[in-house]
Formats: structure tokens, C-alpha cells, sequence
């Protein structure tokens, strides 16, 4: 089984518990008692970089990253510093993150939210909008395109911007066909955990310019991210170098309006 199959292995049993908790039309229901969501497009699409800025304890890859035991506090740096969007990742096994993060974060800032997890199917994509998202994450890899499309028409009729995200070449041209005006494209291979900082370079020609095209994983600075920027990124989606810089606000600020 690879890495992905694991991860939404546990998704699903996860997933499983709380909708037994609480059915698909008790989650619905709650939809009445969020703000409408925010669209984070019109600032993604502004000329230098713009980051996407994430919550994250942990990893498969790297195993514990930072202690977050308030993730509202690092939020509120991410968004002092000019995050357009602020990732958290709601996947508890192997991430440590929950939806009662994102809840918290919603109540923080308002900037634009992203709900990272292994989005398989509606009752998680009207869970995020319930939870406050404004974003979800879609992973080519992990759905087939019958599933891909049905989640991202529900995120449209949501009113939720998805980040549809890509790993290779086959991946690209589903995003694309797919009609994705926000695609990632994550440089960390899904079988063996590396990331390949080649990847976005020969996957960003595959992709329109009119879509907003993010950078995901393995950045570490401003010299990442104007090689991306240089390549046709608009946006970088960064985590571990976030969680673990001892100030996130500077750091979010330094990576945030670069030029190719
Ligand atoms: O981060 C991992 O180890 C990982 C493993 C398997 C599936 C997904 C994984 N990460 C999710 C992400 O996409 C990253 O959190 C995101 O791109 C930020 O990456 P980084 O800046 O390298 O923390």
C-alpha cells in the first residue's frame, strides 16, 4: 500500500466515526451559521508571489516538526505577515492536525483558509465550508475523475476555491481538463517522500497562465521563491520552514511580493 493509500485509509475510518456523530444533514445544517467564504483569487492573482502560509506539527516525511499548541497564535503571524491564504491541515494520524484547528484559526483571522486534508468525498468538502474554509484541497492522485469533478463542482456550489493538486504530467492535463483555475503542484513524491524541486519547472508549462499556478513543498526561502516565480508561479505554499522559523511573521513577509 502506498503512503497516499495509507493516509486515506485512516481518513476514511476517521471520516467514518464522525458521520455516525453527526449525518451529512446535521453538517448541512450548520452551514446557516458560518460567514459567507472569502475569495482568495483577486489577491492570488497580484503580480509577485504571494504565500500560502501552513499550519503543520507534523509529517509523514519528517516526522514532528513544531510543538503548535496554539495554532491561532501562529496564524495571527501568518496573517501580520501578509499570508494570502493560511493552510491548515485538519488530518489527525499522521499530521496532528483537526478540524477544531481550523475552527480556531476561523475565529482568529480572516484571512482566506484552506482546509489541507484527503478530501475523498462530499461529506468532508461540506464539513470544511461548516468548519469555516474557504479553500479545500483536492489531490489528483487520490480521486478518480468522476469523484475529482463531483467534489470540485460541490466546492463551487459552496462558494470554496479548490486548490486542485498535481505531482506529474498525467495529473496536469486532469487538473486542466478538469477547468481548475487554482492548481499546485507539489514537488514531494507521494511513493518514497522526496521532494524533487525539479518538478514544478517541468509541470508549469502544462498549465494555462490563466490559472494561478502554487509551488508546494520543500521551500525554504526567498531564493525558492523566485526560482518559482521565475518559472510561473504566482503563489508558494509553505509549511515546515514556517512552523520551524522562530519568527513566522518576518518570515511570511520576506517570501511575500517577490519578482521574478
Ligand atoms: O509533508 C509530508 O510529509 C507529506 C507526506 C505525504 C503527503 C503529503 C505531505 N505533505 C502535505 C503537503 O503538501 C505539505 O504540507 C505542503 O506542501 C508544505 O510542504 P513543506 O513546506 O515542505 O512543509
Amino acid at each position: 500500500m502506498s503512503v497516499l493509500d495509507e493516509i486515506v485509509a485512516g481518513v476514511r475510518e476517521d471520516l467514518a466515526a464522525r458521520e455516525d456523530r453527526a449525518p451529512l444533514a446535521d453538517v448541512r445544517a450548520a452551514l446557516a451559521d458560518v460567514d459567507a467564504p472569502r475569495d482568495p483569487m483577486p489577491d492570488l492573482r497580484l503580480p509577485g508571489s504571494s504565500v500560502i502560509a501552513e499550519v503543520k506539527r507534523r509529517s509523514p516525511s519528517k516526522g514532528d516538526l513544531a510543538d503548535i499548541p496554539d495554532p491561532t497564535a501562529l496564524a495571527a503571524q501568518y496573517a501580520a505577515g501578509g499570508a494570502a491564504a493560511i493552510s491548515v491541515l485538519t488530518e489527525q494520524r499522521r499530521f496532528g492536525g483537526s478540524l477544531a484547528d481550523l475552527r480556531a484559526v476561523r475565529a482568529a483571522v480572516d484571512a482566506p483558509l484552506l482546509r489541507k486534508d484527503f478530501m475523498v468525498t462530499e461529506y468532508q468538502i461540506v464539513e470544511a465550508r461548516a468548519a469555516g474554509a474557504d479553500l479545500v484541497l483536492l489531490i489528483v492522485a487520490a480521486l478518480d475523475d468522476d469523484t475529482l469533478r463531483r467534489l470540485h463542482d460541490l466546492a463551487g456550489e459552496l462558494g470554496l476555491t479548490a486548490l486542485v493538486e498535481v505531482h506529474d504530467e498525467a495529473e496536469a492535463e486532469r487538473a486542466v481538463a478538469l477547468g481548475a483555475e487554482l492548481i499546485g503542484v507539489n514537488a514531494r513524491n507521494l511513493k518514497t517522500l522526496a521532494v524533487d524541486d525539479d518538478t514544478f519547472g517541468r509541470l508549469a508549462p502544462l498549465i494555462p497562465d490563466e490559472c494561478v499556478k502554487v509551488a508546494e513543498s520543500g521551500i525554504t526561502g526567498v531564493v525558492d521563491v523566485k526560482r518559482f516565480v521565475g518559472e510561473g508561479a504566482r503563489a508558494v505554499l509553505v509549511g515546515e520552514a514556517l512552523v520551524k522559523d522562530g519568527d513566522p511573521r518576518a518570515a511570511v513577509a520576506s517570501m511575500t511580493g517577490v519578482q521574478a
